[in-house]
C-alpha cells in the first residue's frame, strides 16, 4: 500500500494537460456493448482503475477488449453471443457499471445486475433508472441482492424524470437506441458526458437528437455498429488543477480545459480574486495572495459540480472570511472536512450545508482520503499547508486521476507517493528529502 507525501507551501508554475473524461469514457465503454457488428475503438481514454474494472466486466460479458494504455487506447468487439449477467465483484467496486444495465438489456432481452448499493458519498438509490427501463416495456424484479430485467423487446415512451440523474439518462438512452419506436426523456441530465455518449451512440448508427437539453428524443433502430471516438477531455481533473493552483497562488495553464463545461467554477474562481484566462489552448490560472470568501451550492449541469465541492470547499477553507457550501446532489459528500480537521480546517454543518472559516493555515497531518474526490482535496490542502501532509487509501484517487502526484511535482510541487511501510522509520527531513524527488 502507498501514500502520498507533500511538503506544502510550493506555489504550482507551468502547463499540466488534462486527461480523458473518467464520467464520459466509462458510459461509452458500456455503449461498445450495443454494437452487434464492427469494433468500437475509442482514443484519448484515461489510464483509470475503473475504466480497467469496466474492461473486466465487459470482458466477463464476453466482448473482446483490447486496450493499449500507452495509445490511451481501447478496442471492443461485441459481435459475439454476449452474457447478460454483471456480478457483484465488479458493480460492488465501481457504481458506473451500472450503467450495463440499459444496453444489455437493449441487445440480449436480459439482465442479471447485481444491486450497486450505496457509498462515501450517499445512498445513491436507481429507482429512476428501473423505473425508465420500466416504462420501456421491462419486466423488473428485484432478489437476492440482484436486479433481474427481462424484455421480449422495448417500446419507445415518454420518460418523465423526477431529478436529472446522470446515471438514469445514460441508461434510458442507450436501452432506448434499440427500442421500437420513439423514446423522450423529459427532465434529463445534461451534462457535457451526456453529449459525449450521444455522440458516440449516433456514430453507432443510433438516432439521438437533443443531448445537452432538458429533453431527449432517441427514435429506435434496428441494429447498432461499431464506430472510433475520441472521448472529451475531464473537466473534473481540469478543474481539480485549477483549484489547486489557485491554492497555491501559482500561475498554471491547464492544457485542454474547456472554459464552456466549467463556467460556474471559473465565475466563482473570479469571484475570489483568482486572474482566470480562456485560452486557445485550455485556460490560465493566475492566484492571488488574498482570497476572498464565497457561497457555492452543487446543482446538476450547470450548475457547480458536486464531483468540485471537496476541492473546492479547500479554497474556501483559504479564504479570508466565512464561506458556505451547500451539497444538493450527495447527502454524505462532506466525510473529507473531518480529515480536513486534523489539518487546522474550522467548520460547521447546518443542514445540506457546511460553514467554513478561513482563512486557514492549514498544517500537515496524516490523512486519509473516503472517496475519489475527497482524495483530491486532501492532496490540494497538503499543497497549500505547512509541514508534511500525508494522503492514505490512494485506491479511491486511482480511480478518476492519472499520475496525479507526478503532474503536481511537474508543476513545482515537492510530493512523492511511498510505499507505507518504507516510510514507518522515516524522519520528518527524510519524508521532505523523499517528497521533492517526486
Ligand atoms: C460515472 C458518473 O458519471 N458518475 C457521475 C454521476 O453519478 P450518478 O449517475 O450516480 O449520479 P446521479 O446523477 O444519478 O445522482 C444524482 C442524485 O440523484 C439521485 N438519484 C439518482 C438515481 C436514481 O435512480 N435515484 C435517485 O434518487 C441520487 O441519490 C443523487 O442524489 O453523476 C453524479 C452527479 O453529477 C456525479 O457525481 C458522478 O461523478
Ligand atoms: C462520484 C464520482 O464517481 P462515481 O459516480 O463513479 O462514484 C466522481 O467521479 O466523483
Amino acid at each position: 500500500m502507498e501514500k502520498i507525501v507533500i511538503k506544502g507551501g510550493h506555489r504550482l508554475t507551468g502547463r499540466v494537460k488534462v486527461e480523458g473524461a473518467k464520467n464520459a469514457v466509462l458510459p461509452i465503454q458500456a455503449a461498445s456493448i450495443l454494437a452487434s457488428t464492427g469494433q468500437t475503438k475509442l482514443t484519448n481514454v484515461p489510464v483509470l482503475s475503473d475504466v480497467v474494472m469496466m474492461n473486466k466486466l465487459l470482458q466477463f460479458l464476453n466482448i473482446q477488449v483490447n486496450f493499449d494504455p500507452n495509445e490511451h487506447a481501447v478496442t471492443f468487439d461485441a459481435s459475439h453471443q454476449l452474457s447478460s449477467k454483471a456480478p457483484f465483484q465488479y458493480v460492488s467496486k465501481m457504481r458506473a457499471s451500472m450503467v450495463v444495465m440499459g444496453p444489455l438489456l437493449a441487445r440480449t432481452g436480459h439482465v442479471r445486475i447485481a444491486m450497486p448499493g450505496g457509498c462515501a458519498i450517499g445512498s445513491r438509490p436507481v429507482d429512476l433508472h428501473l423505473k425508465g427501463l420500466r416504462q420501456l416495456g421491462a419486466q423488473i424484479e428485484q432478489h437476492d441482492g440482484f436486479i433481474e430485467a427481462q424484455a421480449d423487446h422495448l417500446t419507445g415512451a415518454h420518460i418523465y424524470l423526477d431529478f436529472p440523474s446522470v446515471g438514469a439518462t445514460q441508461n434510458i438512452m442507450m436501452a432506448a437506441t434499440l427500442a421500437h419506436g420513439i423514446t423522450t426523456i423529459e427532465n434529463c441530465a445534461r451534462e457535457p458526458e451526456i453529449v459525449d455518449l450521444a455522440n458516440t451512440l449516433n456514430k453507432m448508427g443510433a438516432r439521438v437528437h437533443g443531448a445537452g437539453t432538458e429533453l431527449i428524443r432517441i427514435q429506435g433502430v434496428n441494429f447498432l455498429h461499431g464506430c472510433d471516438f475520441h472521448v472529451m477531455e475531464d473537466r473534473i481533473e481540469a478543474g481539480t488543477f485549477m483549484i489547486a493552483a489557485a491554492a497555491t497562488n501559482g500561475d498554471v495553464i491547464v492544457e485542454g480545459a474547456d472554459p464552456r463545461y466549467n463556467e460556474p467554477l471559473i465565475a466563482k474562481l473570479r469571484e475570489m480574486g483568482v486572474t482566470v484566462v480562456e485560452q486557445a489552448d485550455g485556460i490560465r490560472i493566475l492566484g492571488t495572495s488574498v482570497l476572498l470568501p464565497t457561497n457555492v451550492r452543487t446543482a446538476p449541469y450547470p450548475g457547480f459540480p458536486t464531483d468540485l465541492q471537496p476541492q473546492m470547499t479547500v479554497l474556501q477553507l483559504l479564504a479570508n472570511g466565512t464561506s458556505t457550501m451547500d451539497e444538493t446532489v450527495f447527502e454524505k459528500r462532506f466525510m473529507h472536512l473531518e480529515e480536513l480537521r486534523r489539518m487546522n480546517a474550522n467548520y460547521e454543518i447546518a443542514g445540506s450545508a457546511a460553514v467554513l472559516h478561513g482563512p486557514t493555515k492549514f498544517s500537515g497531518a496524516e490523512v486519509s482520503a473516503t472517496d475519489l474526490r475527497a482524495g483530491a482535496a486532501l492532496v490540494i490542502a497538503g499543497l497549500a499547508a505547512d509541514g508534511i501532509t500525508q494522503v492514505r487509501n490512494l485506491k479511491y484517487l486511482d480511480r478518476g486521476y492519472y499520475h496525479l502526484h507526478q503532474k503536481l511535482h511537474q508543476l513545482g510541487a515537492q510530493i512523492d507517493r511511498i510505499d507505507i511501510d518504507d516510510t514507518i522509520q522515516m524522519t520528518p527531513d527524510q519524508l521532505i528529502d523523499h517528497s521533492s524527488r517526486g
